[in-house]
């Protein structure tokens, strides 16, 4: 019988292939591979130095590739000995200053990267790029004229007007103050899903990843350590590195026993670790349910927590709390409850430990 037909995947527009970088005797990147298919917006996040810059520059052409290999459409573009240069590359770049040319108003900005189309298109082209980002009423502005949120999009629609298959975006956020911020990366990603471009965004701030992203690429000293869904990030985190970088976690330790793990708050089953082994135990501070004890002393309530203080930081309150565990040594915990709940200081809690969010990692 004939196999069944399938619709061929639809190539990556960008693809970067087993990727390693030098710089003098600083290992960068070892051994990167990472495909961005048409549409798709994947965030580079990792600490400081990780070497998310280098892998978008190598993709631009901005840096020579010394190991590896990028495609775009298929296509390979660089290869050690080979590279096309960045203007041929069909990519779009957004860097943190913007870099806009200062002596052009925002429409010649815009019609720069467009000199090989007939003078009327290039007009329409820019317009029309203008019009996605909201700035088709600054034709005639110069840059130092503009806010930071208003370069930052005219910078967007210079990179979007040639209609690249490939978007590359620098840290494109970080020059605009904490409010300017949150807005401005709301509009640019309707922009962005709108121009059906494969886009990589650099950024240190995971919240921004997983605001922006379909997928998160999470780098640690140049390697890349899971790439995956936002959720998948979150919830499924293949190491403690993972878990603690998408937000705060509490951390214990302990040893397997029958198949189980014993804290504090509750047990945590893991039969995928063998017995007597030292593992390291995140909780997220949303894991922990928290109840008043009916009883001031709490006596005889399973999980009792002490609570140290409360507070309550808008849509959520944070509880600082005590735990002891068996041999009576005391933990500091922290939990997020939805709402207001702020019990008194000193006043008993019983905790409810939700496994899923809570992570237990083999001591490295
Ligand atoms: N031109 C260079 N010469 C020498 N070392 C470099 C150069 N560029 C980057 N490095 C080093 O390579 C490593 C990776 O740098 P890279 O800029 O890619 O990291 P990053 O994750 O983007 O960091 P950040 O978030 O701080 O911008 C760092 O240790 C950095 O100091």
């Amino acid at each position: 019988m004939a196999a069944p037909r399938h619709a061929p995947l639809p190539l990556p527009s960008l693809s970067l292939d087993k990727v390693s970088h030098r710089y003098g005797a600083k290992q960068a990147l070892s051994d990167v591979s990472l495909s961005i298919s048409p549409g798709e917006i994947v965030c580079l996040v990792g600490p400081s130095g990780c070497g998310k810059s280098t892998l978008l520059r190598l993709a631009a052409g901005l840096e020579t590739i010394q190991e590896g290999s990028v495609a775009i459409a298929g296509q390979t573009i660089a290869q050690p000995g080979s590279s096309l240069p960045p203007e041929r590359r069909g990519i779009g770049l957004v860097f943190q200053d913007y870099a806009l040319f200062p002596h052009l108003n925002v429409l010649d900005n815009v019609r720069f990267g467009l000199n090989r189309l007939p003078a009327g298109e290039r007009d329409e082209r820019a317009m029309s790029a203008l019009e996605q980002v909201g700035m088709e009423g600054f034709i005639k502005a110069f840059p130092h004229a503009l806010s930071g949120g208003q370069q930052q999009r005219v910078a967007l629609a210079r990179a979007m007007a040639p209609r690249p298959a490939v978007l590359l975006l620098d840290e494109p956020f970080s020059g605009l103050d904490t409010r300017l911020r949150e807005s401005v990366r709301d509009e640019t990603l309707h922009v962005l899903k709108r121009s059906g471009a494969a886009t990589m965004i650099v950024t240190h701030d995971p919240e921004e990843a997983m605001f922006l992203a379909d997928r998160i690429a999470l780098l640690r000293d140049g390697r890349l350590v899971q790439v995956g869904s936002p959720t998948a990030l979150y919830t499924k985190p293949v190491d403690a590195f993972a878990a603690s970088f998408f937000g705060e976690v509490n951390q214990l330790t302990g040893i397997v026993r029958q198949g189980r793990v014993d804290t504090p708050v509750g047990c945590l089953t893991v039969p995928h670790l063998d017995e007597g082994v030292a593992v390291d135990v995140l909780i997220r501070p949303e894991a922990l349910r928290l109840t008043m004890a009916a009883d001031g002393d709490g006596v005889g309530v399973p999980n009792l927590a002490r609570v140290e203080a409360s507070r309550l930081l808008g849509r959520t309150s944070l509880v600082h709390l005590c735990v002891s565990d068996r041999d009576g040594r005391p933990h500091h915990l922290h939990a997020r409850a939805p709402g207001h709940f702020l019990p008194e200081d000193g006043s008993h809690v019983s905790v409810t430990l939700e496994p899923r969010q809570a992570f237990v990692f083999e001591k490295m």
